[in-house]
């Protein structure tokens, strides 16, 4: 008998749910991978969205893996939501609800969040207040610095954990070792030689849409450069990322009994287009519907290195009734972009599928009796599409490839030199290969061309490439006056890339073009006509809103570039309460930064108009670009008004909001924070003993200490004093 089936017959009594929780598909990608292996391993495992779990299956798992991410600042994804509220119930109502459960927790996040993983922290925190034991310690993976680095030691890690969990004898634990080894794709050098294989226009700066323009094409491939030098010396390839096994199987529908025929590429959302954010709509107001795209405004001028646009959004359709409900300035909605119709007829062809396949109607299934399709996929076991509109709507073509989908790709090419160069990327000895390939942000029409002789079936593609996710907006709008209208404001992103260094080359002409999946679907829509619709949804509430009046205290906003439109927002539901009630508003001082006061002053009109009219308190101004600017960023311009800042949110109480970009401002941002409670404290020692969590025995009179600043400011983040929408 092969160690494999021995080792899992052993192991068949051992029970293991493993649950996700995920926004962009990385926590379920990860999670689905590993209850494939569990599976592999014989082990008896089950794979759920967290909140699928209901109350009854949680209170029978005795072993837990838990694979989650974090979201917004410091959130739980929103498929957790219900689960949330459960624990909290269960552990209200009795203190050892979960004193049977064994866990192991995985979290991934990002530290450019100053909440780094924060939903992993939170749940082992509270199962174990809830009398749960971890089996396994917790791991944090960074999107920051490239998630791998902690996900592939910590499964490593996983199985003779669970293997321990299952009571077996230590010979067994060094079996399931074996199989963990054996699972590692071992290659010999001689293996590698042989083997073939209007806003009602707020603000106008140029109004002409037709000046719009995109210039990148993605169905075009871009070059990769990778150095493959380091394979020609290698003896051995190890440490591969682990194989994924296919999940899907395509089923053929008679034709006519399809809910979907052959779609034209520029149709607005297929028939089956509610199934698609099907599993997100938990409470009605996030179900998703139909907005028509009624104009669309170029913020920036042309000569801004960023184009910004506005778009506004008729909403007044019957089946968006339950989204007008109660929304608020702040509030953020969620936008359903397809893969460019290019880059899907791309792919098809290089996969050698003709269009009349590529347009039939077929029908999903698990490949594997019991076994269970992807999250984002289920949707198509019971409604037929075609291979093109799956690849279109549900499969991120532009993801950054993994080395998981890498190593699996490996298996269907037909020339060695392919094979062993995505062997060599998934595996140990490539890894600065791999990261060299990760920061040229390849898409799989780059990865196929640049390994001719891959050619996987499209069914394999589907469950290899990560989900495509909903974009998240900001809505930059009030819903006094016209309710059923909304406006946002993004950046077209597209930037350019060094070829050999993968550094950004915004001025070289011959450098790789990249360009987002959202926001240039978007702006060309604003050229379509007749006017196009868009499927969007509301997002779960947040606490990013200005709080019920009548409440006296200030509200500090730190807004650059695009990270103003919410207090665009705010500042127009402002403008309605003076012109109703005519009473003072309470102090409003807006931080606002962008590179040149003449290219890319968001808003300027407006944020001026309410300036000048006491809507807005105060505003200050960065420009990074600009020669006589004070401040360079919004951080600097806070630092020199360091005194007046602190004076308000230490004495008065304020209300502190930012919102932009996590990577530099955010966290900037709340150093700078840091540095103004720290040296006002300095100044007014008396202030210090009430700003500290712990008090101290005798009351002290010195400044508070950076990490207890810091500290603070988290205290104020949970109280929602100190709110941020912050975004990668
Ligand atoms: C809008 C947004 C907000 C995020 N907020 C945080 C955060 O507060 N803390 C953190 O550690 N990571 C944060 N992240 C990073 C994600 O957790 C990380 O990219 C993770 O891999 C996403 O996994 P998922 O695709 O399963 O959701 C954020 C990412 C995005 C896009």
């Amino acid at each position: 008998m092969a160690d494999t089936e021995r080792v899992s017959s052993e192991f068949v009594d051992s029970q293991v749910a493993i649950f996700y929780a995920s926004q962009t598909g990385n926590a379920e990608s990860i999670s689905h991978s590993l209850y494939s292996t569990a599976v592999q391993r014989g082990f008896s495992a089950t794979w759920h969205v967290l909140d699928d779990h209901g109350k009854a299956a949680f209170n029978d798992v005795r072993t837990a893996v838990f694979v989650v991410s974090t979201t917004g600042d410091g959130d739980p994804p929103d498929n957790s939501a219900r689960f949330w509220r459960v624990l909290r119930k269960a552990t209200r109502d009795k203190a050892t609800a979960y004193a049977h459960l064994r866990f192991a927790i995985l979290g991934l996040g990002d530290s450019n969040y100053s909440n780094f993983c924060n939903t992993a922290q939170r749940l082992e925190r509270q199962l174990v207040e809830a009398g749960a034991t971890a089996f396994y310690g917790t791991g944090l993976a960074d999107d920051g610095t490239g998630l791998e680095d902690v996900v592939e030691p910590w499964i490593e890690g996983l199985w003779p954990a669970l293997a321990r969990v299952a009571q077996c004898s230590s010979i067994k634990l060094a079996e399931a070792e074996d199989i963990s080894k054996g699972g590692d794709t071992v290659i010999s050098a001689k293996g590698i030689a042989g083997q073939g294989s209007s806003i009602s226009a707020v603000d106008m700066v140029v109004a002409s849409v037709s000046s719009l323009s995109l210039t990148h094409n993605p169905s075009v491939p871009q070059p990769i450069h990778v150095d493959f030098t380091p394979l020609a010396s290698l003896k051995a390839i190890t440490g591969a990322a682990r194989l994924a096994p296919a999940v899907c199987a395509i089923v053929q529908v008679e034709t006519g009994s399809s809910a979907e025929l052959a779609a034209p590429d520029d149709a607005d959302y297929p028939p089956w287009h509610a199934a698609l954010a099907g599993g997100m709509a938990e409470d009605a107001f996030l179900v998703p519907f139909l907005a028509t795209v009624v104009s669309c405004t170029q913020l920036t001028t042309t000569a801004a290195l960023k184009r910004t646009v506005l778009m506004e959004l008729d909403v007044s359709g019957r089946d968006a009734e339950h989204a007008r409900e109660n929304w608020q300035a702040g509030d953020a909605f969620n936008v359903y972009a397809p893969n460019d119709a290019r880059a899907v007829a791309a792919v098809l062809a290089r996969l050698g599928v003709g269009v009349a396949d590529a347009h039939r109607p077929v029908l999903l299934a698990a490949r594997d009796a019991g076994g269970a399709l992807p999250a984002h996929l289920q949707c198509f076991a019971g409604t037929a599409a075609s291979v093109y509109s799956m690849l279109r709507w549900a499969a991120d073509l532009g993801a950054a490839p993994r080395k998981q989908e890498l190593r699996a790709l490996a298996d269907y090419c037909g020339e060695a030199v392919d094979r062993d160069r995505l062997l060599f990327l998934s595996s140990r000895q490539g890894a600065a290969a791999f990261d060299a390939l990760r920061r040229l942000v390849p898409s799989i029409v780059d990865i196929l061309h640049a390994f001719p002789s891959c050619r996987p079936p499209v069914e394999r593609l589907l469950d290899l490439l990560p989900p495509l996710v909903p974009r998240a907006y900001s809505l930059c709008c009030a819903p006094h006056g016209d309710s059923a209208r909304w406006r946002f404001a993004f950046n077209v992103v597209e930037y350019r890339v060094d070829p050999a260094t993968a550094d950004p080359a915004p001025a070289d002409p011959a450098a790789i073009v990249r360009s987002g999946l959202c926001t240039p679907w978007l702006e060309a829509l604003a050229c379509a006509s007749p006017p196009r619709r868009i499927l969007v949804a509301r997002r779960r509430s947040t606490v990013f809103r200005l709080p019920p009046q009548p409440d006296a205290r200030p509200v500090i906003m730190v807004g650059p570039g695009t990270g103003v439109a919410p207090f665009v927002g705010f500042l127009e539901q402002r403008a309605h309460e003076l012109r109703a009630s005519g009473a003072v508003p309470p102090p409003t001082w807006l931080f606002f930064g962008c590179r040149s006061q003449a290219s890319d002053f968001l808003f300027r009109t407006q944020l001026e108009q309410w300036r000048d009219s006491g809507v807005l308190g105060r505003l200050t101004l960065s420009f990074s670009r600009d020669a006589g600017s004070d401040t360079k960023y919004v951080q600097h311009a806070m630092a020199l008004h360091e005194d007046e800042l602190a004076e308000l949110l230490l004495t008065k109480d304020a209300l502190l909001f930012v919102c932009g970009d996590a990577k530099g401002m955010g966290r900037d941002v709340n150093d700078a924070l840091a540095g103004i409670l720290c040296r006002y404290t300095h100044a007014r020692p008396e202030l210090t003993a009430a700003l500290l969590a712990a008090p101290e025995p005798a009351a002290p009179s010195r400044a508070l200490s950076k990490p207890e600043a810091l500290q603070l400011l988290a205290r104020w983040t949970a109280d929602h004093r100190y709110l941020r929408d912050l975004w990668a």
